[in-house]
Protein backbone atom coordinates (compact mmCIF):
# COMPACT_ATOMS: atom_id res chain seq x y z
CA UNK A 1 0.00 0.00 0.00
CA UNK A 2 1.59 3.37 -1.21
CA UNK A 3 2.03 5.98 2.08
CA UNK A 4 0.07 8.72 0.47
CA UNK A 5 -3.00 8.23 -1.71
CA UNK A 6 -4.35 11.16 -3.73
CA UNK A 7 -7.37 10.11 -5.83
CA UNK A 8 -9.79 12.59 -8.01
CA UNK A 9 -8.67 15.60 -5.58
CA UNK A 10 -9.79 18.79 -7.58
CA UNK A 11 -9.59 22.47 -5.52
CA UNK A 12 -9.05 25.76 -4.88
CA UNK A 13 -8.74 29.01 -3.05
CA UNK A 14 -12.29 30.75 -4.30
CA UNK A 15 -14.84 28.80 -7.25
CA UNK A 16 -12.17 28.04 -9.82
CA UNK A 17 -10.75 25.22 -9.48
CA UNK A 18 -6.57 25.24 -9.47
CA UNK A 19 -5.68 21.85 -9.34
CA UNK A 20 -8.28 19.06 -11.34
CA UNK A 21 -9.07 15.19 -11.39
CA UNK A 22 -5.58 15.30 -9.66
CA UNK A 23 -4.52 10.92 -9.25
CA UNK A 24 -1.18 10.52 -7.34
CA UNK A 25 0.77 8.43 -5.04
CA UNK A 26 4.11 8.24 -2.50
CA UNK A 27 5.50 5.18 -1.74
CA UNK A 28 7.90 4.82 1.87
CA UNK A 29 10.90 6.06 1.35
CA UNK A 30 10.16 7.51 -2.34
CA UNK A 31 11.58 10.57 -3.41
CA UNK A 32 8.57 12.43 -5.81
CA UNK A 33 8.90 15.83 -7.53
CA UNK A 34 6.44 17.79 -8.86
CA UNK A 35 7.44 19.82 -11.94
CA UNK A 36 5.70 22.09 -14.11
CA UNK A 37 5.31 25.53 -15.92
CA UNK A 38 4.96 28.72 -13.78
CA UNK A 39 1.52 29.29 -12.19
CA UNK A 40 0.45 25.56 -13.30
CA UNK A 41 -0.91 25.18 -9.41
CA UNK A 42 2.44 23.07 -8.55
CA UNK A 43 1.97 24.59 -4.61
CA UNK A 44 -1.45 24.51 -4.74
CA UNK A 45 -0.96 20.89 -5.24
CA UNK A 46 1.44 20.18 -2.62
CA UNK A 47 -0.80 22.13 -0.02
CA UNK A 48 -3.81 20.14 -1.15
CA UNK A 49 -1.53 16.62 -0.53
CA UNK A 50 -1.80 18.35 3.53
CA UNK A 51 -5.76 18.92 2.95
CA UNK A 52 -4.77 22.39 3.18
CA UNK A 53 -6.97 24.18 0.81
CA UNK A 54 -9.91 26.26 1.45
CA UNK A 55 -12.22 24.07 -0.84
CA UNK A 56 -11.12 20.61 -1.95
CA UNK A 57 -12.91 17.52 -3.14
CA UNK A 58 -11.58 13.90 -3.32
CA UNK A 59 -9.59 11.87 -1.08
CA UNK A 60 -6.60 11.46 0.56
CA UNK A 61 -5.43 8.84 2.17
CA UNK A 62 -2.25 8.43 4.40
CA UNK A 63 -0.63 5.58 5.65
CA UNK A 64 -4.39 4.24 5.64
CA UNK A 65 -5.71 7.30 7.23
CA UNK A 66 -8.28 9.52 5.31
CA UNK A 67 -6.69 12.84 6.45
CA UNK A 68 -9.90 15.23 4.78
CA UNK A 69 -11.57 13.80 7.58
CA UNK A 70 -9.28 14.96 10.18
CA UNK A 71 -9.04 17.96 11.95
CA UNK A 72 -5.92 20.22 10.39
CA UNK A 73 -3.87 19.96 13.82
CA UNK A 74 -4.32 16.06 14.06
CA UNK A 75 -3.19 15.71 10.62
CA UNK A 76 0.86 16.04 11.78
CA UNK A 77 0.30 13.47 14.29
CA UNK A 78 -0.57 10.88 11.38
CA UNK A 79 3.24 11.49 10.17
CA UNK A 80 2.47 14.15 7.61
CA UNK A 81 4.69 16.71 7.50
CA UNK A 82 5.05 20.32 5.15
CA UNK A 83 7.58 22.95 4.69
CA UNK A 84 6.15 25.57 3.14
CA UNK A 85 8.42 27.80 0.51
CA UNK A 86 8.90 31.11 2.63
CA UNK A 87 8.69 32.21 6.37
CA UNK A 88 9.20 28.18 6.99
CA UNK A 89 11.19 29.44 10.25
CA UNK A 90 10.77 32.09 13.09
CA UNK A 91 13.37 34.49 12.84
CA UNK A 92 13.05 36.46 16.23
CA UNK A 93 14.07 33.00 18.06
CA UNK A 94 16.88 30.81 17.90
CA UNK A 95 17.40 27.58 16.67
CA UNK A 96 17.10 25.56 19.42
CA UNK A 97 13.56 27.81 20.20
CA UNK A 98 12.63 26.59 16.78
CA UNK A 99 12.99 23.40 17.72
CA UNK A 100 11.05 23.52 21.06
CA UNK A 101 8.10 25.66 20.09
CA UNK A 102 7.34 22.50 17.78
CA UNK A 103 3.58 21.45 18.74
CA UNK A 104 3.35 17.72 17.93
CA UNK A 105 6.88 16.33 18.96
CA UNK A 106 7.00 13.82 21.43
CA UNK A 107 10.30 12.96 24.07
CA UNK A 108 11.10 16.71 22.47
CA UNK A 109 14.36 16.95 24.14
CA UNK A 110 15.37 13.17 22.42
CA UNK A 111 14.11 14.74 19.27
CA UNK A 112 16.00 17.55 19.34
CA UNK A 113 19.58 15.83 20.25
CA UNK A 114 18.32 13.62 17.30
CA UNK A 115 18.10 17.10 15.14
CA UNK A 116 21.10 17.98 16.16
CA UNK A 117 22.93 14.79 14.89
CA UNK A 118 21.12 15.00 11.65
CA UNK A 119 22.04 18.42 11.23
CA UNK A 120 25.76 19.15 13.19
CA UNK A 121 25.70 22.90 11.70
CA UNK A 122 22.30 23.83 13.55
CA UNK A 123 24.25 22.14 16.64
CA UNK A 124 27.35 24.45 16.20
CA UNK A 125 24.00 27.48 15.71
CA UNK A 126 21.44 26.56 18.52
CA UNK A 127 22.02 30.30 19.77
CA UNK A 128 21.70 31.75 17.00
CA UNK A 129 18.74 33.68 15.90
CA UNK A 130 17.08 32.04 12.53
CA UNK A 131 16.82 35.34 10.94
CA UNK A 132 20.77 35.56 11.07
CA UNK A 133 21.19 31.92 9.48
CA UNK A 134 22.52 31.53 6.01
CA UNK A 135 20.02 30.19 3.91
CA UNK A 136 20.97 26.62 3.28
CA UNK A 137 20.74 26.83 7.26
CA UNK A 138 17.48 28.33 7.61
CA UNK A 139 16.51 25.60 4.68
CA UNK A 140 18.11 22.63 7.65
CA UNK A 141 16.14 24.32 10.42
CA UNK A 142 12.95 24.23 8.50
CA UNK A 143 13.45 20.79 7.59
CA UNK A 144 14.51 20.21 11.15
CA UNK A 145 11.27 22.01 12.68
CA UNK A 146 9.25 19.44 9.89
CA UNK A 147 10.94 16.29 11.04
CA UNK A 148 10.12 16.84 15.39
CA UNK A 149 7.02 15.14 15.10
CA UNK A 150 8.93 11.77 13.32
CA UNK A 151 6.46 12.02 10.05
CA UNK A 152 7.21 9.13 7.40
CA UNK A 153 6.39 11.91 4.76
CA UNK A 154 7.27 15.42 3.85
CA UNK A 155 6.02 17.70 1.77
CA UNK A 156 8.37 20.75 0.45
CA UNK A 157 7.22 23.33 -1.72
CA UNK A 158 10.21 24.50 -3.51
CA UNK A 159 13.52 23.87 -0.96
CA UNK A 160 15.74 25.61 -3.34
CA UNK A 161 14.13 28.96 -3.71
CA UNK A 162 16.23 31.80 -3.25
CA UNK A 163 19.40 29.74 -2.71
CA UNK A 164 22.37 29.99 -4.93
CA UNK A 165 23.25 26.89 -7.23
CA UNK A 166 26.09 25.64 -3.99
CA UNK A 167 23.73 25.73 -1.54
CA UNK A 168 21.00 24.29 -3.82
CA UNK A 169 23.37 21.23 -4.02
CA UNK A 170 23.27 21.23 -0.38
CA UNK A 171 19.92 21.33 0.48
CA UNK A 172 19.64 18.43 -2.02
CA UNK A 173 21.59 16.24 -0.37
CA UNK A 174 19.66 16.82 3.14
CA UNK A 175 16.50 15.58 0.63
CA UNK A 176 18.16 12.17 -0.37
CA UNK A 177 19.60 11.71 3.34
CA UNK A 178 15.41 11.82 4.08
CA UNK A 179 15.45 8.95 3.03
CA UNK A 180 17.98 6.76 5.07
CA UNK A 181 15.84 7.87 8.07
CA UNK A 182 12.37 6.36 6.79
CA UNK A 183 11.00 10.04 5.04
CA UNK A 184 9.26 9.72 2.18
CA UNK A 185 9.44 13.10 0.36
CA UNK A 186 6.68 14.68 -2.13
CA UNK A 187 8.25 18.29 -3.35
CA UNK A 188 7.95 20.95 -6.16
CA UNK A 189 10.69 22.23 -7.55
CA UNK A 190 11.26 25.03 -9.82
CA UNK A 191 14.88 23.24 -10.79
CA UNK A 192 13.38 20.17 -11.63
CA UNK A 193 15.92 18.57 -14.06
CA UNK A 194 18.48 18.59 -11.22
CA UNK A 195 15.51 17.38 -8.75
CA UNK A 196 14.02 14.89 -11.20
CA UNK A 197 17.75 13.33 -11.39
CA UNK A 198 17.39 12.22 -7.60
CA UNK A 199 14.13 11.40 -7.41
CA UNK A 200 12.13 7.73 -7.76
CA UNK A 201 9.72 9.45 -9.59
CA UNK A 202 7.89 12.69 -11.04
CA UNK A 203 4.49 14.57 -11.96
CA UNK A 204 4.12 16.78 -14.63
CA UNK A 205 1.88 19.34 -13.74
CA UNK A 206 0.02 21.84 -16.63
CA UNK A 207 -3.21 24.12 -15.93
CA UNK A 208 -3.52 22.11 -12.65
CA UNK A 209 -3.74 18.95 -14.32
CA UNK A 210 -1.24 15.97 -14.13
CA UNK A 211 -0.37 15.22 -17.64
CA UNK A 212 2.44 13.22 -17.50
CA UNK A 213 3.62 10.27 -14.50
CA UNK A 214 6.94 8.61 -14.65
CA UNK A 215 9.97 7.81 -13.38
CA UNK A 216 12.69 10.63 -12.95
CA UNK A 217 15.00 9.18 -15.38
CA UNK A 218 12.29 8.56 -17.95
CA UNK A 219 11.18 12.12 -17.69
CA UNK A 220 13.89 13.64 -18.22
CA UNK A 221 14.59 10.97 -21.17
CA UNK A 222 11.62 12.49 -22.59
CA UNK A 223 12.79 15.61 -24.59
CA UNK A 224 9.59 16.65 -26.16
CA UNK A 225 8.36 17.30 -22.20
CA UNK A 226 11.69 18.43 -21.44
CA UNK A 227 11.42 21.03 -23.66
CA UNK A 228 8.64 21.88 -22.15
CA UNK A 229 8.19 21.24 -18.60
CA UNK A 230 11.61 20.74 -17.28
CA UNK A 231 13.50 23.49 -18.95
CA UNK A 232 16.86 22.21 -20.68
CA UNK A 233 20.34 21.82 -18.90
CA UNK A 234 22.73 19.54 -17.33
CA UNK A 235 21.17 17.75 -14.93
CA UNK A 236 24.46 16.41 -12.28
CA UNK A 237 26.55 13.45 -12.99
CA UNK A 238 26.52 10.76 -10.51
CA UNK A 239 23.23 11.56 -9.46
CA UNK A 240 20.29 9.01 -10.18
CA UNK A 241 17.22 7.39 -8.89
CA UNK A 242 18.26 4.25 -6.76
CA UNK A 243 15.57 2.51 -5.68
CA UNK A 244 11.49 2.45 -6.00
CA UNK A 245 11.24 2.87 -9.84
CA UNK A 246 7.45 3.30 -10.69
N1 LIG B 1 -3.64 31.87 -1.53
C1 LIG B 1 -4.13 32.00 -2.76
N2 LIG B 1 -5.33 32.59 -2.98
C2 LIG B 1 -5.85 32.71 -4.21
N3 LIG B 1 -5.25 32.26 -5.35
C3 LIG B 1 -4.05 31.67 -5.20
C4 LIG B 1 -3.42 31.51 -3.92
N4 LIG B 1 -2.23 30.88 -4.10
C5 LIG B 1 -2.13 30.67 -5.43
N5 LIG B 1 -3.20 31.13 -6.09
C6 LIG B 1 -3.43 31.06 -7.54
O1 LIG B 1 -3.38 29.70 -7.94
C7 LIG B 1 -2.74 29.56 -9.20
C8 LIG B 1 -1.61 28.55 -9.10
O2 LIG B 1 -0.65 29.05 -8.19
P1 LIG B 1 0.47 28.12 -7.57
O3 LIG B 1 1.30 28.99 -6.68
O4 LIG B 1 -0.12 26.89 -7.01
O5 LIG B 1 1.27 27.72 -8.88
P2 LIG B 1 2.78 27.23 -9.05
O6 LIG B 1 2.77 26.22 -10.14
O7 LIG B 1 3.32 26.80 -7.73
O8 LIG B 1 3.44 28.57 -9.53
P3 LIG B 1 4.99 29.04 -9.48
O9 LIG B 1 5.76 28.09 -10.29
O10 LIG B 1 4.91 30.40 -10.11
O11 LIG B 1 5.36 29.06 -8.02
C9 LIG B 1 -2.27 30.96 -9.60
O12 LIG B 1 -3.22 31.47 -10.50
C10 LIG B 1 -2.31 31.73 -8.31
O13 LIG B 1 -2.60 33.10 -8.53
Amino acid sequence: MSLLEIKHVSGGYGEVDIISGIDMHVDPQEIVTIAGTNGAGKSTLIKAAMGLLPRISGSIIFDGTDLLALPIEDRIRVGISYVPQVRNVFGALTVLENLQVVEHATNKQARIREMFDLFPALAGRRAAYAENLSGGERQQLAFARALMSSPRLVLLDEPSAALSPALTDQVFMEVKRLRTIDVAVLMVEQRARQALAFSDRGYILDSGRIVLADTGANLLANEEMSDVYIGRGQAPSGSHPSHHPA
